[in-house]
C-alpha cells in the first residue's frame, strides 16, 4: 500500500485530503499537535466524515494512524512515505518544515527515490512557503533537495466543518471540491496520484480565481456579517445589503481576473453565483468567526481582499467594495482568536493609518490607502 504522512488532522486534513489520499490507495499516518485527535484516530484506526449535501452519509476513511507532532516515528514515516500532505495553515508551515526536514535528510542520506510534498493550504503558492522554511532547516542546499522531493502548489477547495459525533470529533464536508496540483512540478507530471484533482499546467489562474473570488466573497460576508452583529454566515447573506457587497467585492476581484487571465465574463459570473449558492447553503450554519478567522493572515498583501484590490488599483478599475471589506477587517473582534486580539491591540495603540501600512503595506497618499481609511 502507498504511504502518505499528512501534517494537520483538522477539517481539511481528516475532510478533504485524508478523503482523497484514502480513496487513491494510501495508508495515512497524521501528524498532529492536538493530542485528544491524535487518540481519537488511534482508538480505532479510522475516523468518520458526513456528507452535509447527500443527507449527512457516513463515510468511514479507515488504513490511517496518527503521530503526536514530538514522536521519533515521524521521521521513520517520512523515511518510508510516497507523498507529504500539510493542511496545518499557511502560519504554521514553519513549525512543520524542521519536522519535515528531519525525515528527508533521512532520505537524502538513505539515497530514497523522489517523493511528492504539498501544502494544502489557503495562501498563495503555500508548498513554495514550505520549500523554503524546509531548507532552511536541511543541511543539503536546494539543487540536492531537488534529487529527493518534488514541491508542487496546490488550491484547495472544499468546506469542511468540525462537529463532535457520538463523543468523537468527525468532520462535515461539502460533496463538491476543487484540488488543483500544479503538474509540471510533479515526481513524475504523467501521473495522477490523488484521485479526483485536476492537474494543471497553469495554477497560477486555478489559485488566483480560488483565494480572490471564493475566499475573498466568504470574507467579505464574514467581516460586513461582524459588523452587523450575526453569527452565522448565511444569515449574514439573507441581509440584502451584505449580500449586495459581497457581490460587489467578487465582481471587482472577478474583472481583475479576467484582465489578467482571460477568464470569459459569463464564466467568472456563473463561478461567482454557484459560489453565493455554496455560501448560502441552509443546510450548512457556518461560523463567522470560524470564516474570518486569522484577521492578519487575511490582510496580507497577496491574500483574498488586498491582492485583488491592489490588482483594481492596477487596471485603474474601482475599488468601492474592496475597500470596505478591508475596512470592515479592522473593526473585527474574537478574542479567542490570537490575531484578532493583536490587530484589535495594535488598532488601539497606533490607530486606522499605521494600522493600514502596518498589515496591509498600503502606503499612506495612495487611492487605496485613502478610501480604506474614510470608510473606516
Ligand atoms: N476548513 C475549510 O473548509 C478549508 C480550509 N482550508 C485551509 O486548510 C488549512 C487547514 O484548515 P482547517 O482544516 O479548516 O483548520 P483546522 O484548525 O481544522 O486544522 C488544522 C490542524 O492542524 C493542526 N496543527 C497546527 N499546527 C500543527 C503542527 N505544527 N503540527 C501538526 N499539526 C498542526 C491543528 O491542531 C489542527 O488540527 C488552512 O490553511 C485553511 O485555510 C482550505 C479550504 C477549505
Ligand atoms: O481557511 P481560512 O483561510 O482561514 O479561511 C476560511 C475560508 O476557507 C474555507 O474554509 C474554504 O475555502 C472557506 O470556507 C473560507 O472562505
Amino acid at each position: 500500500m502507498m504511504q502518505a504522512v499528512h501534517f494537520g488532522a483538522g477539517n481539511i486534513g481528516k475532510g478533504f485530503i485524508g478523503d482523497l489520499l484514502h480513496d487513491s490507495g494510501f495508508y495515512i499516518t497524521f501528524v498532529e499537535v492536538n493530542d485528544a485527535v491524535v487518540q481519537s484516530i488511534n482508538r480505532t484506526n479510522s475516523y468518520d466524515i458526513y456528507v452535509i449535501d447527500k443527507n449527512y452519509e457516513k463515510r468511514t476513511i479507515n488504513n490511517v494512524s496518527a503521530l503526536s507532532s514530538g514522536e521519533e516515528e515521524i521521521t521513520e514515516a517520512i523515511l518510508d512515505a510516497d507523498m507529504v500532505t500539510t493542511s496545518v495553515w499557511a502560519d504554521n508551515l514553519a513549525k512543520v518544515a524542521p519536522v519535515i526536514a528531519k525525515g528527508l535528510q533521512k532520505r537524502i542520506d538513505n539515497k530514497k527515490e523522489k517523493l511528492n510534498i504539498l501544502a494544502c493550504e489557503n495562501a498563495l503558492y503555500a508548498t513554495d512557503i514550505l520549500k523554503k522554511e524546509i531548507l532552511k532547516n536541511l543541511k543539503a542546499d536546494e539543487s540536492e533537495l531537488n534529487n529527493y522531493a518534488c514541491f508542487p502548489n496546490v488550491s484547495v477547495d472544499r468546506l469542511a466543518l468540525n462537529i463532535i459525533k457520538d463523543g468523537e470529533p468527525a468532520v462535515e464536508i461539502d460533496s463538491s471540491f476543487e484540488l488543483v496540483i500544479e503538474k509540471n512540478k510533479l515526481v513524475n507530471p504523467d501521473t495522477e496520484p490523488i484521485k479526483g484533482a485536476i492537474y494543471a499546467e497553469n495554477l497560477t489562474m486555478y489559485l488566483e480565481r480560488k483565494l480572490y473570488i471564493v475566499n475573498c466573497g466568504h470574507a467579505a460576508a464574514a467581516y460586513l456579517g461582524f459588523l452587523k452583529g450575526y453569527k452565522i454566515v448565511q444569515d449574514a447573506l439573507k441581509d440584502k445589503e451584505i449580500l449586495e457587497e459581497v457581490l460587489g467585492a467578487m465582481n471587482e476581484s472577478a474583472a481583475v481576473l479576467q484582465k489578467k487571465f482571460g477568464f470569459s465574463h459569463e464564466d467568472l459570473q456563473k463561478f461567482i453565483q454557484k459560489n453565493i449558492k455554496r455560501f448560502t447553503s441552509e443546510a450548512v450554519k457556518d461560523d463567522i468567526l470560524r470564516v474570518g478567522r486569522s484577521p492578519i493572515r487575511k490582510l496580507d498583501p497577496t491574500d483574498r481582499l488586498v491582492a485583488p484590490a491592489l490588482g483594481c488599483i492596477e487596471y485603474n478599475y474601482e475599488t468601492k467594495y474592496l475597500s470596505k471589506i478591508i475596512a470592515a477587517v479592522f473593526h473585527y473582534e474574537n478574542p479567542n482568536d490570537e490575531q484578532a486580539v493583536i490587530l484589535k491591540k495594535y488598532l488601539d495603540e497606533n490607530g486606522i493609518e499605521k494600522s493600514i501600512t502596518n498589515f496591509t503595506k498600503i502606503q499612506k497618499g495612495t487611492k487605496l490607502f485613502d478610501e480604506i481609511s474614510e470608510k473606516f
